[in-house]
């Protein structure tokens, strides 16, 4: 087997908060979770707000320390690497956020901006170099170069997410985290972000792991597909499947909830909101809103396992009832 771009294994992330009148207070934000990439692919990550997505994201993109668990990238184990050497590396992945208006420094020319992570490259660029490159990037995400010498402020909200992009990919990095990046664009600039993805991806092969509450955007340009529950990947595999043919009731659920997804699970699991208390450690933590819960999942915690060629199920019961 190829040895895989990223290699996210068994991460865990606690945060621990001070409640008021109370003693430490502990809370999951990921549990366990492992995933795979190859390079040139696209990894799409989906699942209700608070499920742990961004915070997988800040992970991989090594902005933020697991409890506990490793990220493989391009043979690394990051968070053993030196922190220097962890820099330097950081030239390899880049992120891009939600926010094109907020990422952007509102006083400083888009040459410059485009331009700064190359101050963190092992050896550094002269001059006539950096322009070079941020000219050749901006051209590559379909803007013209004379835009360099311009303030964020001239431009659309579809513009400045380019000039994110570009900013990106001006290390020539082997994967982008791209956290709900066409979420705040409007529908027809979605689709040109997601094209420009997936030129990227074909052109200069870079890989996304690309976040988003759009089940659609994630259709149309993911390879694989993760969802993720509380915390957890609760099944994972093609994107064509994972739609189509969703095995877990969460994944039916979210299917079944977005139209454009052509998913055969036309009939939407009765989900029902979280009631009563979570599961805790050993029980499902959908148990509580699913519609095909027995008795084993409050005191069985289902893991993660493979039903069919690359992909696997967190559940006791995958894919029975309707589908
Ligand atoms: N810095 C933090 N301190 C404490 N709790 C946090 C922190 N960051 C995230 N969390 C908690 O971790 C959980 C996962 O949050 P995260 O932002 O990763 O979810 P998400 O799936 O990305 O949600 P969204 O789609 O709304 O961005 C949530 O319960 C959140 O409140």
């Amino acid at each position: 087997m190829k040895a895989p771009l990223l290699d996210v294994q068994e991460v865990t992330r606690d945060y621990v908060s001070h409640a008021m009148f109370s003693s430490l207070h502990r809370h999951r934000a990921l549990d366990s979770v492992s995933l795979r990439m190859e390079p040139a692919s696209i990894f799409g990550l989906v699942g209700e707000s608070g499920s742990g997505k961004s915070t997988l994201a800040r992970i991989v993109a090594a902005l933020d320390r697991p409890t506990s668990g490793k990220v493989i990238f391009d043979g690394d184990d990051l968070f053993t690497l030196p922190a220097r050497q962890l820099m330097h590396r950081r030239s390899a992945f880049q992120m891009v956020f939600q926010d094109p208006f907020g990422s952007l420094d509102p006083r400083q020319r888009i040459g410059r901006t485009v331009a700064e992570p190359l101050h963190a490259l092992p050896a550094p660029l002269g001059r006539r170099q950096i322009e070079d490159r941020v000219a050749e990037v901006l051209e590559s995400v379909g803007l013209p170069v004379d835009h360099m010498r311009r303030y964020p402020h001239e431009f659309s909200g579809g513009q400045r997410q380019r000039i994110a992009i570009a900013r990106a990919l001006v290390t020539e990095p082997k994967l982008v985290i791209a956290d709900e990046p066409v979420s705040a664009l409007d529908l027809s600039v979605q689709a040109q972000i997601l094209n420009l993805m997936m030129d990227l991806r074909e052109r200069r092969g870079v890989a996304f792991l690309f976040i988003s509450h759009n089940l659609a955007a994630v259709d149309c340009i993911a390879d694989t597909v993760g969802v993720m529950y509380d915390g957890r990947i609760v099944e994972t595999g093609p994107a064509d499947e994972i739609f189509r043919t969703p095995l877990h009731p969460y994944s039916q659920a979210l299917a079944a909830a977005e139209p454009s997804v052509r998913s055969h699970h036309r009939k939407a699991p009765q989900v029902r909101p979280p009631l009563g208390a979570p599961a805790g450690e050993n029980g499902c933590a959908f148990r509580t809103r699913c519609p095909r819960a027995i008795e084993r999942c409050a005191t069985e915690r289902p893991e993660l396992r493979p039903v069919s060629p690359g992909r696997s199920v967190a559940c006791h019961r995958p894919g029975q009832d309707g589908t």
